[in-house]
């Protein structure tokens, strides 16, 4: 199956890249081979490629830069997985998506799950929410896997950066109100290799990916807050004097855009279709230890 692998350099792209590996004829593109900016670009380039499955890891993910770059961040994460949804509907091809727990406004109190309405409460999630509507009006086979709160030991994430802060400063201020599920790019790009392994194996790859066509969330199970994280992060990794860690509320950190205070998500339909996922606790300690993310959930 040739596959085109959009974002390379992402954090899950860069994973992906390593789990698909054998799974076949894996073309990963950087954003210099497909700007997703350029709609004309990612036309042509499906139409190049001509790849049986596409799979999109590649996004506008500044959160708050989104803020100020509306149009630029609606192109990116709205309109061109529309537009490669549309050229995947031209050649028969399906199409493996990534999407956000930023969708929701975080009101409610227990795990959301896939048919519970959404409401982004920032820009970011407005964008991301219209390439998912925008792959399901293409009426191609598609998967949709809402993730949440990446990281890993490549790119830019909340763990390298808390790594090295620990190590900077004496006191660490986090944001203790805002529950979620960190997720490991290891275990995203895992997880996703495992279903289209599955898909392999059947029959007719495209048809078995049309009967599971939907929305799925994909996040490590259990949660916790950018506290707990932290201080998660710094027993794993730190021995020796370590910082205090200030529990805060959002509003004693001011960010241009707003965040949900709760966004954990259900696992519970990804692992009744298709596998396990880790707990958080247990995908931090494999990051930590395997630092990639080739062959562990
Ligand atoms: N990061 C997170 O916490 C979360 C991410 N997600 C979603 O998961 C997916 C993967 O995210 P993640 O790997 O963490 O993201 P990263 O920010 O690590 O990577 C984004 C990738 O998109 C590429 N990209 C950005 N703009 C363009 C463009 N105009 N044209 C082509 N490529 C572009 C980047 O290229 P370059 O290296 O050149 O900038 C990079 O390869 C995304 O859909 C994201 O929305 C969902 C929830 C949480
Ligand atoms: C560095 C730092 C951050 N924080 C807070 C700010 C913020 O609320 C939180 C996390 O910071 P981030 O910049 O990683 O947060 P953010 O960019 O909102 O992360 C999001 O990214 C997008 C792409 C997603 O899809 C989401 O799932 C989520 O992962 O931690 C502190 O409280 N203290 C600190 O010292
Ligand atoms: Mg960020």
């Amino acid at each position: 199956m040739r596959i085109l692998l959009t974002g390379k350099t992402g954090q899950v792209g860069h994973e992906l890249e390593r789990s698909l590996r054998g799974l076949g004829e894996i073309i990963a593109l950087d954003r210099s081979q497909m700007d997703l900016s350029d709609l004309d670009q990612v036309r042509d380039v499906v139409r190049t490629v001509k790849p049986a499955l596409i799979i999109n890891p590649a996004a506008y993910t500044a959160v708050d830069k989104a803020e100020s770059e509306p149009e630029l961040a609606m192109r990116i994460n709205g309109e061109a997985p529309g537009v490669m949804a549309e050229e995947a509907g031209k050649i028969g091809a399906a199409m493996i998506h990534y999407s956000t727990d930023y969708v929701f406004d975080g009101s409610k109190d227990r795990p959301y799950l896939e048919t519970d309405p959404t409401c982004p409460v920032n820009v970011y999630g407005s964008t991301k929410l219209a390439g998912e509507q925008a792959i399901q009006a293409a009426g191609i086979p598609h998967l949709i896997f809402r993730t949440s709160w990446v990281y890993g030991m490549y790119g830019k994430n909340f763990l390298l950066t808390m790594m090295r802060l620990a190590q900077e400063r004496d006191e660490l201020r986090i944001v203790a109100d805002q529950h979620g599920s960190p997720t490991w790019s290891g275990t995203i790009a895992d997880s996703t290799a495992a279903v289209v392994a599955k898909s392999i194996q059947a029959p007719d790859a495209i048809d078995w990916l049309r009967q599971h066509s939907g929305i799925y969330h994909l996040t490590c199970q259990g949660q916790t807050t950018w506290h707990g994280f932290t201080q998660a992060i710094v027993a794993a990794t730190m021995t020796g004097k370590t910082p205090v860690l200030t529990p805060i509320a959002t509003q004693d950190y001011p960010l241009p855009a707003k965040r949900p205070a709760y966004s954990v998500m259900s696992g519970e339909k990804f692992i009744r279709n298709f596998s396990d996922l880790p707990s958080w606790e247990n995908a931090l300690a494999s990051c930590l230890q395997k630092k990639t993310g080739s062959d562990n959930l």
